[in-house]
């Protein structure tokens, strides 16, 4: 799903308006009509709204929806937040006028007329939607701030009011904290950022049949993954296969007192369908590895309790896993260099590893092309600096794939797959249960496993973020996010990988 800027929403309006044709004023009814389903569904009459409307279509929007949710026997209240002599928008005005006689809009001008609401009251937040074009301030600022400190259910329609839709957010803005964000076909960019995203609650896209012709042909560099692209990715297996037909993959990692995060590792790549799958440990780690993950075959490092020498044959591979519970002694380090001057089959870095490539510039210079990376926010910029903000994290991110023509994913909430040749996907599944030491273990023998199966490097990223991140929305489903800890991604992932071929 393409995620579209807030001046190609406007583009696709216009488009939509052009050649449906419809007239505006029928397509925020269109919008409206949406929105208020969404409601309907799961509010029942009896529970109170407080409309509180913008000067633009924002406003426009939560007017249509008040007549409509009277109309339907809500009981609902309209407020016109409005600075003295601001201009609204054509379509704000008719659906003024189109307000019945019994359900007058009241007009707050000051924070004085703001009255109380009464309890349970469900506030729609209509101020301000894809127009936004500068931070709050005065009534509006102050409304925002007395609606958040309600307490209460906050609905925003489109946007909350105050966030930008692809722009980063100034120091101290006042932005309604929504519990839910009804938007209008896709959500925004802001939302899938870890900054902006946490004023948006649970975002719904609600569709409002924008002109396909203009969503089919607009370009967009973002994308959000979707069960269909996902579906569309997964290979199905061959009757006549054998074991080789799904790779080999080899995992080095695991240091004293961090065997644990190697081993996930290996268990999540089987479980992910390789093959074959080979680890290296130290001394110290091969009764335990063999012990824990009998499926695998062991190489042992010379040294007893970290990696210091790759001991196998790289060809033997088709993709090389680094980084688990690797440490970052010196001479990890220099093992690190050695094996970068080497044939290596594809390459998967993570953690430990990361952080070697991070503090050793020429290690960094020697990455093999088409690597791929997955470093959480902090090694990301022990990598590439810090960010000035999430926007700002997005630039680096490009550039830094681009320089070193490798696909880094970026984990977080909506975690974010950068590619060599400029795009970003956003992953839709996972939740804060995942939070949990070892998740991203588990993610590493995924994408190991899947670029041994011969995935690409960028199907490798995108069906592995994904599935990670749906055997963590099916282990909470089961057992709550608290209870979650990382071998349930594993113990999931067969699940997940069924629920992705249905589609
Ligand atoms: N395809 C769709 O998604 C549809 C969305 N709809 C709704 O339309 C809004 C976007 O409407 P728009 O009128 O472009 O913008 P807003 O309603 O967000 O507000 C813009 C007006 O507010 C003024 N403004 C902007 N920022 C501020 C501020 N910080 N303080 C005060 N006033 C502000 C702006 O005036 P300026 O000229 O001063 O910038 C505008 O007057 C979208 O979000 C949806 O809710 C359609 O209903 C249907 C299709
Ligand atoms: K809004």
């Amino acid at each position: 799903m393409k995620i579209l800027s807030a001046a190609q929403t406007r583009k696709a309006d216009a488009y939509t308006i052009q050649h449906e044709p419809i007239s505006s004023l029928d397509l925020m009814e269109r919008a409206a009509s949406a929105l208020v389903d969404w409601l309907t569904q799961r509010f029942s009459p009896e529970v109170p709204f407080a409309i509180f409307c913008g000067p633009g279509n924002n406003g426009g929007d939560g007017l249509a929806a008040a007549r409509l949710l009277h109309n339907r026997g809500y009981n609902v209240q309209v407020f016109l937040v409005e600075e003295p002599d601001q201009t609204k928008s054509d379509d704000f005005t008719q659906n003024l006028h189109r307000l019945p006689q019994e359900l007058p809009a009241q007009s707050i001008q000051s924070i004085e007329d703001f009255s109380e609401l009464s309890p349970g009251t469900v506030v729609l937040d209509a101020l301000f939607g894809s127009g936004l074009s500068r931070p709050l301030r005065g009534v509006y600022a102050q409304v925002v701030e007395k609606m958040n400190q309600l307490g209460g259910t906050i609905i925003s329609v489109d946007v909350p009011s105050g966030l930008f839709a692809d722009e980063a957010l100034l120091q101290d803005s006042t932005v309604v904290q929504a519990t839910h964000t009804v938007t209008f076909e896709q959500p925004k960019l802001s939302f899938l950022l870890p900054s902006s995203g946490a004023y948006v609650g649970e975002w719904h896209a609600v569709s409002i049949a924008l002109h396909p012709e203009y969503l089919q042909n607009v370009a967009s560099p973002y994308q959000l993954l979707t069960p269909a692209f996902i579906k569309s990715i997964l290979k199905p297996r061959k009757k006549y296969a054998h074991k080789g037909t799904y790779g080999h993959a080899l995992l080095i990692g695991g240091s004293y007192g961090k065997l644990g995060a190697l081993i996930l590792s290996a268990q999540a790549a089987l479980r992910a369908g390789v093959g074959l799958l080979t680890v290296q440990v130290p001394q110290i780690g091969y009764s335990i590895v063999q012990t824990a993950v009998p499926e695998a075959m062991a190489l042992t490092d010379l040294h007893d309790l970290h990696f210091t020498r790759f001991t196998g044959q790289p060809d033997a591979y088709d993709c090389l896993g680094i980084g688990p519970g690797l440490g970052q002694a010196e001479d990890t380090r220099l093992a690190l260099e050695a094996l970068f001057r080497l044939h290596l089959p594809p390459l998967v870095l993570d953690a430990d590893a990361l952080n070697l490539v991070a503090a050793d510039r020429t290690l960094l210079r020697t990455l093999p092309e088409g690597s791929i990376l997955t470093p959480h926010l902090k090694e990301f910029e022990r990598l590439t600096g810090p960010a000035t903000d999430d926007f700002h994290r997005l630039q680096l991110l490009q550039s830094f794939c681009q320089e070193h023509k490798c696909y880094v994913v970026l984990k977080g909430a909506h975690s974010c797959v950068g590619t060599p040749t400029g795009e970003y996907y956003f992953n839709s599944t996972g939740n804060p249960g995942m939070a949990t030491g070892g998740s991203g273990d588990v993610l590493t023998g995924i994408l190991t496993s899947l670029r041994a199966q011969g995935y690409s490097a960028l199907e490798t990223c995108l069906l592995g973020i994904y599935v990670h991140g749906l055997a963590g929305d099916l282990a909470a489903q089961e057992m709550g996010q608290a209870s979650l800890i990382a071998s349930d991604l594993s113990a999931f992932l067969g699940k997940a990988f069924l629920a992705v071929e249905k589609g």
